[in-house]
């Protein structure tokens, strides 16, 4: 069983414009509304695969009334917290011509401590419904959290799964990216930017090993058109496809964690495997329009993934093997 946590969940709106002009007015055709946030795209492409997984969210005020709407109608097995202040929206702007998607997140309401106890409750009681087949469940905290969310929430969600001996996979950014890592976090998902943000680090190598030496066991960089990393304490692999792929890339990194969650909750932990099958799902959801979908050309895109273990030298350029550390 995979649950997902999304603490900031977002209505996503998509629409499609021809051209992006700076300061112009866009006509477009009616824009999509979904039940949005990384955790809930995580969940949707589980769900897909057909994995047994339960989505955690907030839902507040009109938006949320619509966010819960969509959810329902997904089919993705859920429940949501209520919450006083509306839930947030999450704008994506297409332009048909550059293929490029341009995103304004509101930064989203920080739901006051009864809430966040109700959220917490609903994760031990899912987490205690997890076990399916005798194997552990994992749980998937993803995304941002709301400004003046407590220190102490994600820390608290971490522990609270290690305590069931669930693997805790976290995607998240900022200092709650350290946090994560303190309260030990199996792995953790970070793009290069939030890498050498949190920690200060801009080299990439580095960077994961601070988060590894922090509390972390297993730390999967995405790289945009350079593929993956998995860094270890043990060794330091690389995937990519031979051409990346052009697309939308809104929702790739919550494909690569879907994938990830999947093959764990499966039992597989072999960080190749699961590094190759993140490579793969992240790039079929850049061939997909929406956040949350990955394109039914997945098995073939993860046999076309190269891996390997790069020189250190190698990584501060981009390249794909093994090689101990
Ligand atoms: O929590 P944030 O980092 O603001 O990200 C939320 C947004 O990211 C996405 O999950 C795409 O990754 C959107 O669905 C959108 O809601």
């Amino acid at each position: 069983m995979i649950v997902t946590v999304t603490p900031n969940p977002a209505l996503d709106l998509t629409w499609h414009v021809d051209r992006i002009l700076p300061g112009g007015t866009h006509r477009a055709d009616t824009g999509v509304a979904r039940a949005g946030g990384k955790g809930l795209n995580v969940a949707r492409v589980a769900h897909a695969h057909g994995a047994p997984v339960r989505a955690l969210a907030t839902a507040g005020g009109p938006t949320g009334d619509e966010f819960a709407a969509e959810l329902a109608a997904s089919g993705v097995p859920h429940e949501l917290i209520p919450v006083r202040g509306a839930t947030r929206r999450s704008i994506a702007l297409v332009d048909e011509h550059l293929g490029d998607t341009t995103i304004v997140n509101e930064r989203g309401l920080n739901p006051g401590p009864e809430e966040w106890a109700a959220l917490a409750e609903a994760v031990r009681r899912s987490l205690g419904d997890a076990p399916v087949r005798g194997r552990k469940p994992v749980l998937v905290l993803s995304g941002s959290l709301p400004p003046g969310a407590p220190d102490e929430l994600l820390p608290g969600l971490i522990r609270l799964g290690r305590n069931v001996g669930a693997t805790v996979i976290a995607d998240t950014s900022g200092p709650a990216l350290l946090a994560a890592a303190d309260a030990g976090a199996t792995v953790l998902k970070p793009n290069a930017a939030e890498l050498a943000e949190a920690t200060g680090i801009a080299d990439p190598v580095a960077g994961a090993c601070e988060l590894l030496h922090r509390g972390a066991s297993l730390v999967l960089l995405s790289r945009g058109a350079d593929g993956m990393l998995a860094v270890t304490s043990e060794e330091i692999v690389r995937a990519r496809l031979a051409e990346p792929l052009a697309g939308n890339p809104t929702g790739a990194g919550d494909a690569a964690v879907a994938a990830c969650a999947v093959l764990l909750a499966r039992g597989v932990k072999d960080p190749v495997a699961l590094l190759r099958r993140a490579t793969a799902w992240s790039a079929a959801a850049v061939l997909m329009p929406l956040a949350g979908e990955i394109h039914p050309s997945w098995p073939d895109l993860e046999s076309a993934v190269m891996v390997d273990s790069p020189s250190l030298t190698a990584l501060r350029r981009p390249s794909v093997e093994r090689t101990p550390r």
